[in-house]
């Protein structure tokens, strides 16, 4: 064996297909973000009054959406922007983002945010309505606004003590009316439904002023997955087949998430698999391994292979076997249909009729074993396309000939 210095020497200065793999992480915050702009208008609208006259009202937002809908990175571009067009128009604002996973009571949170804009308050002994007061008049003094962004919001009002903490946040200026509103409030949350318990009279001032997050669809994720990948992989390392594969077993049109978390997460995992075979391109049984990391279910689902029947596992073996020799991420039904026949012969089984192989192939489907897409453009005749995700074909193959052999 080589000596352990040789051994990690070797993997350290070995290529890699990232060029800047920071850029795909979740804490990079891009400097551009596709199919945001709707968002980044709507907020820019509800800010507009505090840029005409500012310290007039107090604003305070929600932006509402499922898992990687990119809600924390539109409100920290969003933040830095709206800090620097301030500056520029001689207004001191500082964008503070909070997550309540991290900063879980209301004097957490307070103290925290004067931290970040550089106010220090005592840390024990006041309560969160003393906090407050002494971070209102320290702004005032230093003459200073602040937006702040509360991540992971529903998480804070789910807790018990959340409820009466919400009503210091939402209406920390109701006692002093004369005072410039220095403070404004980004709430960012999963869900509308968990905040409905929050007393109406804290309630109404944020959910009046809701941005909204829907999931990615297939090209709305393309579109990001090409910028983001274009940033921090080397050319060439991925095709455009392959930005589409991913895009497709994600986007929220064709029963994925919507995630461009998980998306990206695919992208780097599937590239740490390509580096970790020292091979300077990603294939698509790299994006398939990746799928299955990023989402463990998918490696149940290959457990339950073994409950499927014997013509099931043929029809199965059959997409394996045609994406396999397509080398493409969706095959055609007739080109699985024609390997469908020959290994029938070989397990010794009559074949079934397209209608029931078509019917076999839906079942398929809605057990998560493999994806379906109409053929649409580009193909002679309309067909079904089939594709599977949930492991690498390689993986896939020898499971499930095992099986049949077993039988
Ligand atoms: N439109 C976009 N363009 C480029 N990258 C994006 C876009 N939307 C999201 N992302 C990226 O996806 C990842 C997740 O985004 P983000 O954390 O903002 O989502 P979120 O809605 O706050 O999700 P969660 O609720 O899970 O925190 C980040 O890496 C982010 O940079």
């Amino acid at each position: 064996m080589p000596s352990v210095e040789k051994i990690i020497e070797d993997e350290i200065s070995s290529p890699s297909v990232f060029k800047e793999k920071h850029k795909l992480y979740p804490e990079y915050t891009p400097s551009s973000l596709p199919h945001r702009e709707k968002q980044l208008k709507q907020l820019a609208q509800l800010f507009k009054s505090f840029f005409s006259s500012p310290g007039e009202e107090m604003q305070r937002v929600m932006l509402v959406g499922s898992f990687g809908t990119g809600k924390t990175v539109t409100s920290k571009l969003f933040g830095a922007s709206a800090s620097s067009l301030a500056s520029r128009n001689g207004i001191r604002l500082k964008y503070v983002h909070v997550n309540c996973y991290k900063s879980r009571t209301l004097p957490q949170i307070i103290y925290n945010i004067s931290l970040d804009l550089g106010i220090t308050l005592p840390q024990r002994g006041l309560s969160a309505q003393e906090l407050m007061r002494g971070l209102i008049e320290e702004l005032e003094r230093r003459n200073t606004y602040a937006i702040v962004a509360l991540d992971e919001f529903d998480y804070f009002a789910l807790m018990s003590s959340g409820l009466n903490s919400i009503y210091v946040l939402v209406r920390a200026y109701d006692e002093y009316v004369n005072k410039k509103k220095r403070l404004h409030f980004i709430f960012i949350s999963r869900s509308i439904s968990t905040l409905e318990n929050i007393d109406p009279s804290s309630s109404t001032y944020f959910l009046k002023n809701i941005v909204e997050f829907s999931p990615y669809t297939y090209s709305e994720l393309y579109d990001i997955l090409k910028e983001r990948a274009d940033e921090a992989l080397y050319p060439g390392v991925i095709s455009d087949d392959e930005l589409k594969y991913i895009s497709m077993i994600e986007g929220y049109d064709k029963g994925g998430s919507g995630s461009a978390r998980t998306a990206l997460e695919i992208l780097v995992r599937a590239g740490e698999s390509a580096d970790s075979e020292k091979r300077s391109s990603i294939t698509l049984d790299d994006i398939r391994k990746a799928h299955v990391i990023v989402k463990p279910e998918l490696a149940m689902l290959q457990d339950q292979v073994s409950a499927l029947d014997r013509h099931e596992l043929v029809l199965y073996l059959s997409v394996i076997k045609a994406l396999k020799g397509s080398g493409s991420g969706f095959v055609r039904i007739g080109d699985v249909e024609k390997i469908y026949r020959v290994l029938c012969e070989a397990y010794n089984l009559q074949p079934r009729r397209h209608t029931q192989v078509y019917t076999h192939i839906l079942e398929l489907r809605s057990m998560g074993f493999i994806q379906t897409k109409s053929s649409g453009k580009g193909f002679r005749g309309k067909s079904t396309l089939i594709g599977i995700s949930a492991a690498p074909l390689y993986v896939l193959e020898s499971k499930v000939e095992e099986l049949l052999k077993r039988e």
